[in-house]
């Protein structure tokens, strides 16, 4: 049974693949509200209310995935997250409309002075004169921030007839002529603007982008818009703009804190708020809690999740086709942190042939994590295995070659350890499985499965019937046996693959056999 606590808010409707599955239990409860039971929750379903804390995350070791039905993730300590291997997910799409329709519905509100006349006219005054505003068409808009809520707002700026000047330094020439737009460096939207709306996300880049220094370069008389994120316009720095009259009204969805309480931006008769509604609608609360319940499905029938925020995004046909290098890499990489049972500073994967050709970044991850499984007490997965490698000084590398050894595709990872180097080479054969064709320094061939037993010895007659004795006289059957040489009376290797692991005691009594020079054991899950 996965268990699933959903503790904001969300679609009812949204839930409803979840609700479906026999393998799934739903609990709608906040987080106070179920603080004996955090330990049994696999997954954890949130908007932007819960603040998913290191605290929280501590609580709920079992947690496997975070879903936010949104789009910022400011609530969720990612990074914290990612430590402990648990995969973050968001619906990156389903309320941009919302929030762009939104942020036009502030636009209209704030110069046309929609939200002071209402309450005038409840009021029982009928004042016309106080209320004159401007038009939007002729105006010039400034975007800070063109991905998917910014470029949605232009659009329906141009339909209205406004001039769009668009500050992203990650937006390419290409999609500004695209979308109509022409690229502008910050101060000159600043400068030419008449109305300006944010739409970035907070970042140590953004926050207070639209603090003093910039809000002087802004033009007297200029309208502020904030549907992003609280703190991206300086709350406290609006304060002078506001009583000088050099800002004409400010609209703020979003707040520095929200809820925001008794906010000293509230005294300002031209500063009109919302409390954070830019996604509340019926369509984008059902998109975006249909987007993360199918995720979540998808996580849970091991299929890849398209939309983390930790995990480099995969579709479902590249999954298909890394998959079995994906199962090949951890197992090599469960082999060689094994095997090279000493401190290790450094791993380097070569890819060659067909393999070369996908998306190797998860496989390395993958690699990444079964080396790491035996050295780590905690979790370790794709997830965090690149930042616990970090913590552990561990550094990796992947490369790409035309040496296939033979094979349709090719793997191979060198491990540098103290004064110690190993290489191991794996392949997968289509209907097969996988092998592993190269073992420290000696051709092999050997399926990576299972309780392996490594020999490492002097080539001399008798000395298989040497091992299987001894495993013989200890009930332990062997499944299969490979071996491999330097030379005729050189070195040599077996690797056999038993029925059973076996203990201490006898891993050293095949030690002692006359010639055998190494004896490890390798499990592979
Ligand atoms: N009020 C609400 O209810 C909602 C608010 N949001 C918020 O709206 C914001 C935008 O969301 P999306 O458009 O979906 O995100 P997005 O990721 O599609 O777009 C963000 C854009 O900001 C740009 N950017 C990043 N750093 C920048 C910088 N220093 N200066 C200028 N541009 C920069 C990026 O290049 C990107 O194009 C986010 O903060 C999101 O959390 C989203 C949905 C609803
Ligand atoms: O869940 C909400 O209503 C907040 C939406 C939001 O701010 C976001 O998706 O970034």
């Amino acid at each position: 049974m996965f268990r699933i606590l959903v503790s904001d808010a969300i679609s009812e409707e949204g839930l409803a693949p979840l609700r479906k599955s026999e393998q799934i239990e739903i609990v709608q409860k906040k987080v106070t509200e179920v603080e004996e039971q955090l330990h049994e929750f696999d997954a954890l379903l949130v908007r932007s209310a819960t603040k998913v804390t290191e605290e929280l995350l501590s609580k709920m070791p079992n947690l496997k995935i975070i879903g936010r039905a949104g789009v910022g993730v400011d609530n969720i300590d990612v990074e914290a997250a990612t430590k402990r291997g648990i995969v973050v997910i968001n619906a990156p799409n389903g309320n941009t409309i919302s929030a762009a329709e939104h942020t036009f519905a502030m636009m209209a509100a704030l110069v046309r002075h929609i939200p002071q006349a209402h309450v005038s006219v409840k009021s029982r005054e009928w004042n016309r004169s106080a209320f004159v505003g401007t038009e939007l068409q002729g105006k010039h808009l400034g975007i800070i921030g063109f991905g998917r809520i910014g470029s949605e707002v232009a659009k329906r700026a141009r339909a209205f007839g406004m001039t769009v000047h668009v500050y992203d330094p990650f937006l390419t020439k290409e999609r500004a002529e695209k979308l109509g737009v022409s690229i502008h460096t910050l101060d000159e939207v600043l400068a030419c603007s008449d109305i300006i709306t944010v739409h970035t996300p907070l970042t140590k880049e953004t926050k207070g982008l639209l603090g003093e220094k910039n809000l002087a370069k802004t033009k007297k008389g200029v309208y502020l818009i904030n549907c992003a994120r609280g703190g991206i316009i300086d709350e406290q720095a609006l304060i002078p703009f506001l009583q000088s009259g050099h800002v004409a009204g400010v609209a703020l969805d979003v707040f520095e804190q929200e809820p925001p309480g008794d906010h000293p931006l509230f005294a300002f008769d031209n500063v009109i708020v919302t409390p954070h509604l830019g996604a509340s609608t019926i369509e984008a609360q059902l998109n975006v809690a249909t987007q993360v319940a199918e995720e979540i499905l998808h996580f849970l029938e091991g299929k890849p999740v398209t939309s983390s925020i930790n995990l480099p995004t995969l579709s479902k046909d590249v999954y298909e086709k890394i998959q079995a290098f994906y199962n090949l890499a951890k197992k090599m990489g469960t082999i060689a942190s094994q095997y090279m049972n000493i401190p290790v500073q450094e791993l380097s994967v070569t890819y060659a042939g067909t393999v070369a050709d996908l998306e190797t970044t998860y496989i390395t991850r993958s690699l990444l994590a079964g080396f790491l499984r035996p050295r780590v007490a905690s979790t370790v997965n794709e997830v965090n295995a690149a930042m616990i490698a970090k913590e552990r000084g561990i550094t990796y590398g992947e490369k790409f070659s035309d040496e296939t050894h033979g094979y349709a595709n090719c793997i191979s990872l060198t491990v540098h350890g103290e004064n110690r180097t190993f290489t191991i080479k794996g392949s997968h054969i289509p209907n097969y499985g996988d092998r592993i064709v190269h073992f420290d320094g000696f051709t092999i061939d050997f399926a990576p499965d299972g309780h392996l037993l490594y020999i490492q010895h002097q080539d001399r007659p008798g000395m298989i019937g040497k091992v299987g004795n001894v495993l013989g006289e200890h009930q332990v059957n062997i499944a299969t046996m490979q071996v491999g040489r330097e030379q005729a009376g050189g070195k040599a290797i077996m690797m056999l693959s038993l029925d059973k692991p076996i203990d201490d005691a006898l891993l050293q009594k095949l030690a002692e056999i006359e010639d055998i020079e190494t004896v490890k054991r390798l499990e592979v899950s």
